[in-house]
C-alpha cells in the first residue's frame, strides 16, 4: 500500500472538473440524487429496494471472507469482534448496521449530509453502535486513520474522480493490520449486457430505481479497478459476479457472469 503519496497531494494536483469543482471524489448531481430520496433508505419497498434484496448476499461475502482470513469462526458469536471497519459511501447504513451486529468497530462515512443523517437517527432507534460522519474517502484518508477492513459498495459508479477515490480507499487499509487489511467493492461492469439489465431492466421495466441512477459510461470492468489499485501495491483476491433470478426474485453469488453486477475483495500485493 502505498503511504508516499497521500490523498490530498493528488486532489490538490488535480484539475478540477464541472462535476467536482474542488477536484475530489464528490459529485454534486450525485449527492443531490441521493440526499432526495433518503427518507427512504429503509424502507425495503422504497427506492432502495434492490439494494435491501442483494444486501443478505453482501453481508455473508464480506462476513465469510473476513472470518476466512482472520481466522474467526463466521458462526460464532460477535465474528468480526475487535476489527475496525469503514464503510465509504455508507448511504443509510444498510450495510454498517448488520456488519455492527456482528461485532464490528464501524465507521460510516457518507459525502451527502442527510444520509449521514438518516443513518445515525435510524442506528440509535436500532440500539445498534455506529460512528457515522458526514466526510469524504479522501479527506478521512488524509487524517491517517487506518482500518483493518475498508468497504465501498455501490459507491464507485457514483464518484467524480475514481482514481483519487481507489487511492484513498487502498491508503485507509492499515498497514499493520494481521494478516493484512481488506478492500471489499461492489459495483455493475460497463457492457452490453449491465447496460440491458441495471439501466433498461432496472429503471425503465421493473422501475425499481429512479430513472438517471446509474450512467453507464461510468461503471467500471473488474480490470480497471485492478489496474487503479496496482500502483498502490493492492491486487484483487477474489471477485464474483451477481445475479437477479426474476422467478425467484432473489440476488445470488455466481462465479461464471461477472457481466452485470460484482464483488471483490483486495488485500496488499504478496
Ligand atoms: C448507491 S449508494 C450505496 C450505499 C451503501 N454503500 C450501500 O451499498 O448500501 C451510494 C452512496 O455513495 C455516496 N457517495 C457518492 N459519492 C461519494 C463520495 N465521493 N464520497 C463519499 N460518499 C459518496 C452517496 O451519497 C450514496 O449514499
Ligand atoms: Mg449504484
Amino acid at each position: 500500500m502505498s503511504t508516499t503519496s497521500t490523498a490530498s497531494t493528488i486532489s490538490r494536483s488535480t484539475a478540477p472538473s464541472a462535476a467536482s469543482p474542488s477536484g475530489g471524489t464528490v459529485d454534486a448531481g450525485e449527492i443531490a440524487r441521493f440526499s432526495a430520496i433518503a427518507a427512504e433508505w429503509w424502507d425495503p419497498r422504497g427506492k432502495f429496494k434492490p439494494l435491501h434484496k442483494y444486501n443478505p448476499i453482501r453481508i455473508a461475502y464480506i462476513r465469510d471472507a473476513v472470518c476466512a482470513r482472520f481466522g474467526r469462526d463466521p458462526n460464532g458469536p460477535l465474528p468480526l469482534k475487535g476489527l475496525r471497519f469503514v464503510d465509504i459511501g455508507c448511504g443509510g447504513g444498510l450495510l454498517a448496521e448488520p456488519l455492527a451486529r456482528l461485532g464490528a468497530e464501524m465507521v460510516g462515512i457518507d459525502a451527502a449530509g442527510r444520509n449521514v443523517a438518516v443513518a445515525a437517527l435510524h442506528a440509535e432507534q436500532s440500539g445498534v453502535d455506529v460512528d457515522y460522519r458526514h466526510t469524504t474517502a479522501e479527506d478521512l484518508a488524509a487524517s491517517g486513520e487506518r482500518f483493518d477492513v475498508v468497504l465501498a459498495l455501490e459507491v464507485v459508479e457514483h464518484v467524480a474522480h475514481v482514481p483519487l477515490f481507489l487511492q484513498s480507499l487502498t491508503t485507509l487499509m492499515n498497514p499493520g493490520s494481521e494478516p493484512g487489511a481488506m478492500l471489499f467493492l461492489a459495483t455493475i461492469n460497463r457492457t452490453p449486457k449491465a447496460f440491458a439489465l441495471a439501466i433498461v431492466g432496472a429503471e425503465y421495466v421493473l422501475r425499481w430505481l429512479p430513472r438517471g441512477t446509474h450512467d453507464w459510461r461510468k461503471f467500471l470492468k473488474p480490470s480497471e479497478l485492478a489496474a487503479g489499485f496496482r500502483p498502490h501495491g493492492v491486487t484483487v483476491r477474489d471477485i464474483t459476479g451477481v445475479v437477479y433470478n426474476p422467478l425467484r426474485d432473489e440476488f445470488s453469488l455466481n462465479r461464471r457472469d461477472l457481466d452485470t453486477n460484482y464483488m471483490l475483495w483486495a488485500a496488499g500485493t504478496e
